[in-house]
């Protein structure tokens, strides 16, 4: 199975993303931003947490318009699988992979510490290696992580099954403690936890690893 993990000046999660990729069997060609194509045979792509371009104008704006983000939409629109981390996540929401937006966190501060949330479902490659409802505990690092979109959007996501993942003790405002989201074919996944970050006994946590297990579980078999 092979991964892509993107890589833009002020990423800083990139390496720690593609450790996970690799500890759990994945082969990672890193991709920089001013690639204008995928490596071949890609299975999924991975977004990962940072500063993108310093966060100027919005997180993720800049990112959502650099060279690799049309070869990243093409593959979307191909129906191929991605996923994006804090940053990651910001990245799919400008690039409108994912609906919504993430505003400034309601407290106006930078927010690091490790959250509790609930899988909110185990219908997609990125959380089957959870059990429904699952209370997990996942490191967050962010200062935009208030999650918003419209009533509509948020009910169908709702309507849909398509939340990830939602907060216990919602660190940062966002609408209905929505954590992490999934597209309509699932095959996309934002979140702004760092699951990369609770991925090995080092960490003091592993409650991430199922991510990665449970992503690459999927992949061999599709
Ligand atoms: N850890 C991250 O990816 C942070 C994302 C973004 N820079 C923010 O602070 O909201």
């Amino acid at each position: 199975m092979k991964a892509a993990v993107l890589q833009f000046p002020g990423s800083n999660c990139d390496r720690d993303m593609a450790v996970a990729l690799r500890t759990s069997g994945v082969d990672v060609t890193m991709v920089w931003h001013k690639e204008t194509a995928l490596p071949d045979g890609i299975d999924v792509v991975g977004v990962p947490g940072g500063f993108s371009y310093g966060d100027y104008l919005r997180c993720g704006a800049i990112a959502a318009t650099s060279p690799i983000s049309g070869a990243l939409k093409a593959h979307v629109a191909r129906g191929g699988y991605a996923f994006g981390i804090c940053n990651g996540f910001q990245v799919l929401t400008e690039s409108h992979i994912l609906p919504g937006a993430l505003l400034r966190n309601a407290g106006l501060k930078y927010i690091c510490r490790t959250t509790p949330l609930a899988v909110e479902t185990t219908d997609s490659p990125y959380t089957r290696g959870y059990s429904q409802g699952q209370h997990i505990a996942i490191p967050i690092a962010h200062h935009d992580g208030n999650y918003t979109a419209d009533v509509d959007t948020l009910d169908r996501l709702e309507g849909e099954g398509l939340v990830a993942f939602r907060y216990l003790d919602n660190p940062n405002g966002s609408a209905r403690n929505i954590a992490g989201i999934l597209s309509e074919n699932r095959r996309v996944l934002g979140m702004m936890p760092h699951p990369e970050r609770a991925f090995e006994a080092a960490h003091g946590n592993e409650d991430g690893r199922h991510f990665f297990s449970g992503l690459v579980d999927a992949l061999v078999s599709a």
